[in-house]
C-alpha cells in the first residue's frame, strides 16, 4: 500500500510558528488549527517542531512531515467525518540530537510564536541546569536558551520578540512560562537587556486548550488505512469538538487561526473558562481512570455504560465538582452534561491507561483545588475526591520497574505506569511498607501536591481506610460500596 507521502505534497510556507513537543495533542490541535488557517485565514506559515526530550525524529523524515488527523464524533447533532492530511510541518529536530539546527532557528525574522506542550511536568526550572548545557535539560531552560541567543542575533529588535502560546494544563501557563524564564535568566546570570526585552519585545499569554485526542488507533489502524487508501504511521485519531482559549485580546490580530469547527476565544476571562474545564473534564478523568482501571475497564467509553463507574461518576461531576465552579451553576451543568457526550463518543476509543500518564501533576492541577474549595464550602470531605487520592496510590504501588516506567499488575495483566523519574522512584521505594505509612509518606510529600497532605484533618485516615477497603474486597465492589454511603 502506498505510504501518505506518495500521495500528498508537503507545501512550502515560512516558518512562523516553533513548537516544543511532537505529542498527539499538538498534532491534532494546534498544527491542525494551523493547517486550517493556511488553507482557510491565509496564515501563510509553517511550523518548526522541536522534540523537548529524547526521541526519534526519523518517523517524521519517512513520510515527508505529513500526517493525517482522522476526527470522528457529533458535531450539531449529526455523524461528523473529517480527514485532513496535514501539510504545514516545515522541519521535526531533536533538541538534543540536532541542537545547532535548532538554535538556527532563533535567527529566522519569519518566527513570530512559539506553541508548546510538554505535558504538565514539562513546564519547570531545574536549578542544576547550566548555560553552557546543549540543550539545558526543561523545556523553559530550551527556550531561555533559545530567546536569548534570538535577543543577541538581533541585538535586541523590538520587533524580533515572540509570542508564547503555552498549551500544557498548568493554571496561569504562560506567566508560569515566564517565570521558569526569567527564573533561568537570573540564574545564569543573563544581561538586564534581555530580561528588559522578554517583557518588553515578547508576549506570554495563558491558553486554555480543549480537543479529546486518542492518538494512533492501533486496533483500527489497518482498516482506516483501506478507507484512506494509504498508510499513515503519524495518524492520529480525534474528536471533532474543539476551543482554544488566549487570554491576551491583544493576539487576536497576530495569530487568526480562528475557523469554523475550531473556535478560538481571545479574551480576558481566561481563568473562568479554564477552571471549569479543568475541574470538570479533566478533573472527572482523573478521578476515574485509575479506579475504573483496577476495576478492569480499558476505555472512557466502557465506564460511561457501566453502572457502577457511571454512578461514581455522576457523584463526582455533579456532587463535587460542579458547584466548586465560579460560574452559573446552569452553565458549570450544561458544559458537564456536554462532557458527558464528549466520553460517551462511540467513534473514538479513549483508553484510561493513555490518562493515566503523570497522574501526580494531574492530581495536583485537576482534582485537588477542587476538593479544597468542596472541604471549605461543606466541612466534609468529598467522599469521591477523597477516594480518588486512594485509587492513584493504589494504582502507583509496586515495586517492580520497566524500561522508564513502573510495573503494576491487574489480575494476570502487567500495566505500565508512567510519570516523573524521581515521582516513580519515590512510589516504588515507598510501595512495600504497610499501608499507613506508605499513604502518609506519600501524602506528605510537598513536592508532589504543593502542600502537606496529611495536615487536613481525617484526609490520611480516609485514604488508608479505602486502600485497606479495596484490598480486602476488591476495587470495583469498594466502587460499589462507596457510591451506596450518602
Ligand atoms: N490527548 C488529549 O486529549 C489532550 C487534550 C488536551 C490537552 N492535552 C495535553 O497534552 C499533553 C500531552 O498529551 P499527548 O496526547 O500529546 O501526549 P503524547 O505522549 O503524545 O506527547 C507528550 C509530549 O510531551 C513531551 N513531554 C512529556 N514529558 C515532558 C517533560 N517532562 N518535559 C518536556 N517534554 C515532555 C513529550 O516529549 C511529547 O512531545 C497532556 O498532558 C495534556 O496536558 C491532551
Ligand atoms: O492529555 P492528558 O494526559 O493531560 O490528560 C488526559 C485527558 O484528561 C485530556 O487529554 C482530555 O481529554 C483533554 O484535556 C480534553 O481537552
Amino acid at each position: 500500500m502506498e505510504n501518505v507521502s506518495d500521495l500528498y505534497q508537503h507545501i512550502s510556507r515560512p516558518v512562523k510558528v516553533l513548537q516544543f513537543g511532537e505529542g498527539n495533542f499538538l498534532r491534532a490541535f494546534a498544527d491542525y488549527a494551523i493547517d486550517v488557517a493556511n488553507e482557510k485565514n491565509d496564515f501563510n506559515g509553517n511550523i518548526a517542531v522541536i522534540l523537548p526530550r529524547a526521541g526519534r525524529t526519523d518517523r517524521f523524515a519517512r513520510q515527508n512531515n505529513l500526517y493525517t488527523v482522522c476526527l470522528r464524533g457529533r458535531r450539531n447533532g449529526s455523524v461528523y467525518t473529517e480527514n485532513r492530511v496535514i501539510t504545514s510541518i516545515e522541519t521535526v529536530l531533536s533538541a538534543k540530537e540536532e541542537y545547532q539546527d535548532f538554535m538556527a532557528l532563533a535567527h529566522m525574522a519569519t518566527l513570530e510564536f512559539v506553541i508548546s506542550n510538554t505535558t504538565e511536568a514539562g513546564i519547570a526550572f531545574d536549578g542544576t541546569d547550566a548555560l553552557e548545557d546543549c540543550p539545558a535539560s526543561t523545556f523553559p531552560g530550551k527556550l531561555t536558551k533559545f530567546l536569548y541567543e534570538r535577543y543577541r542575533f538581533y541585538d535586541g529588535a523590538a520587533d524580533k520578540g515572540l509570542i508564547m502560546l503555552p498549551t500544557e494544563l498548568n493554571d496561569n501557563n504562560g506567566q508560569l512560562l515566564r517565570q521558569c524564564v526569567l527564573q533561568y535568566a537570573a540564574a545564569w546570570q543573563l544581561p538586564a537587556g534581555f530580561t528588559a526585552w522578554l517583557t518588553a519585545a515578547c508576549v506570554f499569554a495563558d491558553t486554555l486548550v480543549d480537543r479529546i485526542v486518542t492518538g494512533y488507533p492501533e486496533k483500527e489502524a489497518p482498516a482506516l488505512f483501506e478507507e484512506l487508501g494509504y498508510e499513515d504511521r503519524l495518524l492520529v485519531k480525534a474528536e471533532p469538538f474543539a476551543l482554544w482559549v488566549i487570554g491576551e485580546p491583544s493576539v487576536a490580530s497576530q495569530f487568526p487561526v480562528n475557523s469554523e469547527g475550531f473556535p478560538v476565544e481571545y479574551t480576558d476571562r481566561l481563568q473562568a473558562f479554564k477552571e471549569q474545564k479543568v475541574r470538570i473534564l479533566n478533573g472527572a478523568h482523573t478521578a476515574m481512570v485509575l479506579g475504573a482501571y483496577l476495576s478492569g475497564l480499558d476505555y472512557v467509553g466502557q465506564c460511561m455504560s457501566d453502572s457502577v463507574i457511571r454512578r461514581q461518576l455522576d457523584q463526582t461531576v455533579f456532587g463535587e465538582i460542579v458547584p466548586t465552579v465560579h460560574l452559573p451553576k446552569e452553565k458549570a451543568k450544561a458544559f458537564a452534561q456536554a462532557v458527558y457526550e464528549r466520553f460517551a463518543n462511540p467513534f473514538v476509543k479513549h483508553a484510561l491507561l493513555a490518562i493515566s500518564l503523570n497522574s501526580v501533576s494531574k492530581w495536583r492541577a485537576r482534582i485537588l483545588p477542587a476538593f479544597k474549595d468542596s472541604l471549605a464550602a461543606t466541612g466534609r470531605l468529598p467522599k469521591w475526591l477523597t477516594y480518588s487520592l486512594a485509587a492513584l496510590l493504589a494504582f502507583y504501588r509496586t515495586e517492580e520497574a520497566g524500561d522508564h516506567c513502573l510495573l503494576g499488575q491487574r489480575g494476570s495483566n502487567t500495566y505500565e505506569i508512567h510519570d516523573d523519574a524521581m515521582v516513580l522512584q519515590v512510589f516504588r521505594e515507598s510501595a512495600g511498607q504497610v499501608t499507613a505509612d506508605y499513604v502518609r509518606s506519600l501524602m506528605g510529600r510537598i513536592d508532589f501536591w504543593g502542600e502537606d497532605l496529611t495536615q487536613i484533618p481525617g484526609f490520611a485516615p480516609a485514604v488508608i481506610a479505602h486502600l485497606d477497603r479495596m484490598a480486602a474486597i476488591g476495587v470495583k465492589a469498594h466502587i460499589g460500596e462507596v457510591g451506596r454511603q450518602a
